[in-house]
């Protein structure tokens, strides 16, 4: 049987750059493009296809900005396919993004200095905003949005028989320190990529806990830093271009700059391949390149706890069943 891989932001970066090294890796995978704009998925499609003329690769339209767009796109994939071996839920935003020179600099003289460099902690702010469905765009993106795919393709990616993977990009900047339970779609506060992140390692934790058994298993992936649309919002292109010699030199130190989206995909990759008993619920899976440009994976425990994941979990039901009554209200 071949086996059916859905990559949501496909369309660039490290999305677009997995979706290329899956297909070098099998090229008798279907490979499904979730992307919010048809034409950028067209051109990716069109890319791919190019280097990989006899694969099955389509596109499917799927704005995780919005529970209505998720809701057609899931029901497209219910139509297409019979199941889902694997979704990677890729998607992700960091709007506005702002850097702390003050706290850069005061980094560079601290004893965190390398840590500061692996997970970007305490430099970043963003400016967030609310959607049209009435969350925190980062949230609803990051987050939600993926949450309510997988609620609707449920039945696609459940086979005790058969399991299939979930995989998550999520980052080494998730920080619990920036989550609050009682504000968990970061309303407040100025780190929202950061609280997206810890609440995706929350929710792989909860999902794990709930899916298992049902044949669902659910890991989270950090890339590293990666040069891609993403970062390119927090310093222009020619900048990071200028200061690349810094980055290799700082390659030495740690191996979380993994610099380009084929090395950030590493660890996507190689979860593909990966038996789901063998997968630990708990563990962060981060895309490594040492100093010589070699790459590897690494596994970390995360600084999450089951109550905490728990808590999230039910709070998401919740507003699961809210959005659902207002974008149906005859479900009432
Ligand atoms: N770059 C880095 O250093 C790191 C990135 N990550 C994570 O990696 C993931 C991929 O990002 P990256 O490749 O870096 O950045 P890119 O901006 O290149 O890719 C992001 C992808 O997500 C898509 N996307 C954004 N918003 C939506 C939406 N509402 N609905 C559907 N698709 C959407 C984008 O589509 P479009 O082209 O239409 O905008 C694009 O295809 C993200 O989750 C990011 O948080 C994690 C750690 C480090
Ligand atoms: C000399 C240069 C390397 C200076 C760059 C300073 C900062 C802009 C960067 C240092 C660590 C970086 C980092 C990220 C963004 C850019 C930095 C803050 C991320 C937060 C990007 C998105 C992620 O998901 C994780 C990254 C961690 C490291």
């Amino acid at each position: 049987m071949r086996k059916v891989v859905v990559v949501t932001g496909a369309n660039s970066g490290i999305g677009l750059a997995l979706c290329e090294r899956l297909l070098s890796k099998d090229d008798q995978i279907r490979l499904c493009l979730a992307c919010r704009n048809l034409q950028r998925a067209e051109n990716a499609r069109m890319a791919l296809a190019s280097s990989h003329p006899s694969a099955d690769i389509s596109v499917v339209q799927i704005d995780v900005g919005s529970v209505k767009s998720v809701l057609q796109g899931a029901k497209e994939l219910k139509e297409r396919y019979k199941r889902i071996d694997h979704l990677y839920l890729n998607a992700g935003i960091m709007p506005n993004p702002r850097i702390c020179f003050k706290a850069f600099i005061t980094g560079l003289f601290s004893r965190n200095v390398i840590s500061m460099f692996a997970t970007g902690e305490g430099l970043l702010t963003q400016e967030d905003k609310v959607t049209e469905d009435g969350l925190q765009e980062v949230f609803e993106t990051n987050v939600f949005g993926h949450y309510i795919l997988i609620k609707e393709i449920e039945p696609l990616l459940c086979n005790v028989h058969n399991p299939s993977q979930v995989i998550w990009t999520s980052s080494s900047n998730a920080r619990r320190s920036a989550f609050s339970l009682t504000d968990y779609q970061h309303s407040q506060g100025q780190e929202s990529y950061s609280s997206s992140k810890y609440a995706t390692d929350l929710l792989s934790v909860a999902l794990n806990k709930h899916y298992n058994k049902q044949g669902m298993y659910s890991s989270v992936v950090c890339p590293g830093l990666v040069m891609t649309n993403l970062t390119y919002g927090i310093l222009p292109p020619f900048f990071w271009m200028f200061i690349m010699p810094i980055m290799w030199l700082i390659r030495l130190f740690t191996n979380s700059f993994t610099i380009s989206p084929y090395n950030g995909a590493e660890a996507l990759l190689w979860l593909f391949s990966r038996k789901t008993e063998s997968l630990d619920s708990r563990a962060k899976y981060h895309s490594c390149t040492s100093g010589l440009g070699n790459n590897y994976v690494q596994s970390y425990k995360m600084d999450v706890d089951e109550e905490s994941s728990d808590v999230l979990y039910r709070k998401l039901l919740d507003l699961e069943k809210q959005i659902r009554k207002k974008i149906t209200p005859e479900n009432k």
